[in-house]
């Protein structure tokens, strides 16, 4: 088949049981090339179980997992990292006594297997797209919680990869710094990088998302353009906690967030 029409991800009847709680079930996903998939569900639903899946770090239980078309299900995170798959976490684990070039020479080294010259080149281009340049010499312990999600999403960009997996990255931020964050991930998207984004912060996703998916106990509620599925009857019930009734909701819920009286998460 030719490889430009396959999807650069793509799940086949994907899922995860943890004991007797199934958590992901019959899931399907395709994400082209240049997507910004963005995907929210209340808590629980599977999202961290999903993005670990397809990291590597966790197993499925069935199905596969395609990259380009070539089988990768049992493949690890480490191999995955190397390979065009990384992920960046809600909380930064850099190294703290280390300056943000040191800690990029070790991703870019250890993590994605690079070397010398091919190391700095990494190193130096996750700088240039994370906006850290500037900080270049400072140690992770100094940098703002801003700085150091930037660092961490750097971490993950400089293994290269084609595919970055971002799991609640908003977390912790103020509402004045989402805008920063949601730059960082265009200019990332911009750069060529496939991105699949799981937030709570369902307006810093509907800025940048391409596509969103709304997931409830492992499977896809609705998916489609960010908007249609925001209006979605079934996502306003069981995620953003809204009466189905449109009549009584009128307003444009593009800023809506998750409702905290429902068992939908917190923002
Ligand atoms: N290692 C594990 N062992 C047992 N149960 C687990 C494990 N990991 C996740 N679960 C359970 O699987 C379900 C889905 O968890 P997951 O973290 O994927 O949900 P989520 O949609 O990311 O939730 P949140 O929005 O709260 O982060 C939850 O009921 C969770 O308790």
């Amino acid at each position: 088949m030719n490889s430009s029409t396959l999807p650069l991800i793509e799940t086949r009847t994907l899922g995860r049981r943890f004991g007797q709680l199934q958590v992901l079930s019959g899931f399907d996903l395709r994400v082209e090339a240049g997507e910004v998939l963005g995907i929210i569900g209340p808590n629980g639903a599977g999202k961290s179980t999903l993005l670990g899946v397809l990291g590597g770090s966790i197993p499925p239980s069935t199905g596969t997992i395609l990259l380009d078309g070539s089988d990768i299900t049992r493949r690890s995170s480490h191999w995955r990292a190397r390979n065009g798959v990384a992920t960046s976490y809600q909380i930064p684990r850099p190294f703290l006594g280390m300056t943000v070039m040191e800690n990029l020479m070790v991703a870019a080294t250890f993590a994605a297997g690079k070397r010398g010259r091919s190391a700095q080149e990494a190193a130096l281009g996750a700088l240039r797209l994370t906006n850290l340049t500037r900080l270049v010499n400072t140690e992770a312990n100094d940098l703002r919680l801003l700085d150091r999600k930037r660092l961490e999403v750097a971490r993950a960009l400089a293994a290269s990869p084609r595919l970055l997996l971002l799991d609640e990255i908003a977390g912790g931020l103020t509402e004045s710094e989402i805008p920063e964050l949601v730059d960082l991930v265009r200019t990332v998207s911009q750069a060529g990088v496939t991105v699949i984004w799981i937030e709570h912060v369902v307006h810093a996703l509907t800025a940048v998302a391409t596509r969103l998916l709304c997931l409830t106990y492992g499977r896809i509620l609705a998916e489609g353009d960010p908007a249609t599925v925001l209006a979605s009857p079934e996502v306003r019930s069981v995620y953003l906690g809204i009466d189905p009734d449109p009549e009584d909701f009128p307003d444009d819920v593009h800023g809506a967030e998750p409702n905290e009286a429902t068992d939908a998460p917190h923002a």
